[in-house]
C-alpha cells in the first residue's frame, strides 16, 4: 500500500512527458481539486505535483481516477494502488475524466468517444471525434506555469479576430497552487496557471515534418508549400500584431537581444562542449546583429518548425503549439519577440530535414565524415542540401511577398536568431537525442564561416 505520491513516482518515470529523463522524481503535491463525477463509483483528482529532484522543480499536472475495483480493459492505464485501497487510473485514458474534461471547457458533446493522440508529445492531447459533431482536441498541459499559457492566449487572441490560420480555439480550464518553493512563486499565495484547453480537431491534415522529410528523400521539389508556408506565416505574424501589444524595438530591447544569446551561448557550452572552439566566431555574428536594423516586436510562435504547421488536404498550412520554446522561461516567452525568431526557426527546420537524413544514410553506410562517402552518397547529398537551399528560398520570398517586409534587408539579423536557434538545438538534442548533434552542429559553424558572412 503507498500513498498517492509513491504510486505516482515510478508510473510517471514512464511517461513520454516526463522531463527528468534518467532520474527517480522526489514528488510533493501542491494542489488538488476534486472535480464533479459523472460515475457514483468512481472520483476525479486533478493533482499538481512538483518534481523537487528537478532544479529549478518542475510543477507537473496529473488528472487521476480513483475506483475501488478495476474496469475490464483499465489495466493498461492503471497507475497504483493506494493506502487505502483505491486503484489510480491515468485520467487521460478514463472516460469518467475526460467526459468531465469536456464539461469544464464548456465544450458540449454528446456520445463523444475520447482517444489520446498517439504521436510523440511532451504534453497529452485528447481527441474527441466519434458521433456526428464537429471533433474536437482537448490539450491537457503536463508541465504548468504560473500565468497566462501562450499557447491558450496566443490562440485564443488569433481565433477572436477571426484568423482561420490556427484550429479554432474553444475553452480552456486552470488550476491554483500553492507552491512557497516554487519557482514561479515569490511568496505563499496561491498561484494560478492554465491545464488544458480545447479546440476544434481538424480531421485529414499531416504534419509539416514528415511531409518535408518525404520530399526531400525522395528528390521531389517543397518550393511551392515552402512558399504558402512563408505566406501564412507572414500573415500570421500580422494577424498577432493587430491583436497583441507590439511596438518598435528600443536600444534596451536590442542590448536585451543580444545578452540574452551570449547568455545561451554561455549554458550550451556546458551541455555542448563542441561550441567551445567557435565562440568567438558566433559571438562575432551576435555583436554585429546590434548595428543591424531591427524590424518592430510583437507576440510570436515562438518555436516555429516543421513539426508545428499542419497541411490541409487543400494544401492550406495552419499553425499549432504557440508555447514557445520549452528550455525557456515562461517569463521570456510571453514578452514581445522579434518575429525574425519565427523565420529563423523554420528556415533552420528545412535544413534540419536534410540533416535528419543525412545522418540516417552515413549511418546505414557506416560512414562517419565526407571523406569515407562514395561518389552517389555524395551526388546525392549535394541534391538534399539543394532542396534545402530552394525551400528556405522559397519560404522568404512568400514571407516577403505577404509581408512586403525585405527579409534580406536583415540578413545580419536573421543570421543572428538562425545561429541562437541552432545553438538552442545544440543543448536540445544533446539532452534528448545525442546522436542528432551533429544536425545543428554543423549549422553553427556553417553560419560562422567567412563563406557565410560575405553572403550578409
Ligand atoms: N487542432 C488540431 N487538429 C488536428 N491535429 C492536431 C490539432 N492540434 C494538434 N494536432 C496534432 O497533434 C500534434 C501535437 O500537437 P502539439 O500542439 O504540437 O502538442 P505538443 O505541445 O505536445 O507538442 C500535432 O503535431 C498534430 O499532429
Ligand atoms: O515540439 P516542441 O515544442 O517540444 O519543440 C522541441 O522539440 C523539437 C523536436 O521535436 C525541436 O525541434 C528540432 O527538431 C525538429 C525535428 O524533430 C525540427 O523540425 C526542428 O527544426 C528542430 O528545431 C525543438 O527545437 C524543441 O524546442
Amino acid at each position: 500500500m503507498h500513498s498517492t505520491m509513491e504510486c505516482l513516482t515510478d508510473w510517471m518515470t514512464r511517461q513520454r512527458w516526463y522531463a527528468g529523463k534518467g532520474r527517480l522524481p522526489q514528488l510533493v503535491e501542491v494542489g488538488r481539486d476534486e472535480w464533479v463525477c459523472d460515475e457514483p463509483e468512481a472520483r476525479i483528482l486533478v493533482l499538481l505535483v512538483r518534481d523537487t529532484a528537478n532544479n529549478p522543480p518542475s510543477l507537473y499536472h496529473v488528472p487521476i481516477v480513483m475506483r475501488s475495483t478495476i474496469p475490464r480493459g483499465a489495466g493498461r492505464t492503471f497507475i497504483g494502488r493506494d493506502e487505502h485501497d483505491d486503484y489510480l487510473f491515468d485520467g487521460a485514458h478514463d472516460a469518467a475524466y475526460t467526459r468531465a474534461l469536456l464539461r469544464r471547457l464548456g465544450v458540449h458533446r454528446d456520445n463523444q468517444q475520447a482517444r489520446v493522440h498517439g504521436g510523440e508529445q511532451s504534453n497529452t492531447s485528447i481527441i474527441f471525434d466519434a458521433g456526428s459533431e464537429a471533433p474536437v482536441v482537448a490539450k491537457i498541459f503536463r508541465l504548468v506555469h504560473a500565468g497566462e499559457n501562450p499557447d491558450v492566449v496566443l490562440q485564443s487572441a488569433l481565433t477572436s479576430a477571426g484568423n482561420r490560420s490556427v484550429p479554432r480555439m474553444l475553452g480552456s480550464v486552470t488550476g491554483t497552487w500553492v507552491d512557497p518553493h516554487g519557482s514561479d512563486a515569490h511568496s505563499d499565495e496561491p498561484s494560478t496557471g492554465h491545464l488544458a484547453f480545447a479546440q476544434e480537431f481538424v480531421p485529414g491534415v499531416r504534419d509539416g515534418w514528415p511531409l518535408a522529410l518525404e520530399a526531400a528523400d525522395a528528390g521531389e521539389s517543397f518550393a511551392v508549400d515552402a512558399e504558402r508556408l512563408g505566406r501564412v506565416t507572414a500573415e500570421v505574424h500580422a494577424a498577432l500584431a493587430t491583436c497583441m501589444p507590439s511596438r518598435e524595438a528600443t536600444l534596451g530591447d536590442i542590448v536585451g537581444f543580444v545578452a540574452g544569446w551570449h547568455q545561451r551561448l554561455a549554458v550550451a557550452m556546458s551541455d555542448v562542449p563542441q561550441l567551445r572552439a567557435l565562440r568567438p566566431a558566433i559571438e562575432a555574428v551576435y555583436d554585429a546583429a546590434r548595428e543591424a536594423p531591427w524590424p518592430a516586436l510583437q507576440r510570436i510562435h515562438g518555436d516555429y518548425h516543421l513539426g508545428q504547421v499542419l497541411r490541409r488536404p487543400s494544401g492550406e498550412w495552419l499553425l499549432v503549439d504557440f508555447e514557445g520554446e520549452p528550455l525557456r522561461p515562461l517569463a521570456e516567452r510571453t514578452r514581445v519577440d522579434s518575429p525574425l525568431r519565427d523565420v529563423a526557426g523554420m528556415l533552420r527546420s528545412f535544413d534540419y530535414a536534410v540533416g535528419s537524413l543525412r545522418s540516417a544514410s552515413r549511418a546505414a553506410a557506416g560512414a562517419i565524415d565526407t571523406a569515407s562517402l562514395d561518389l552517389d552518397a555524395l551526388a546525392l547529398e549535394a541534391a538534399r542540401a539543394e532542396w534545402a537551399r530552394e525551400a528556405r528560398a522559397a519560404f522568404l520570398d512568400g514571407y516577403i511577398a505577404e509581408s512586403e517586409t525585405d527579409l534580406r534587408q536583415h540578413r545580419a539579423l536573421l543570421d543572428a536568431f538562425e545561429l541562437d536557434k541552432a545553438v538552442y538545438e545544440a543543448m536540445y538534442e544533446a539532452r534528448n537525442r545525442p546522436s542528432w548533434l551533429p544536425i545543428p552542429l554543423a549549422a553553427v559553424a556553417y553560419l560562422v564561416t567567412p563563406e557565410r558572412a560575405a553572403k550578409r
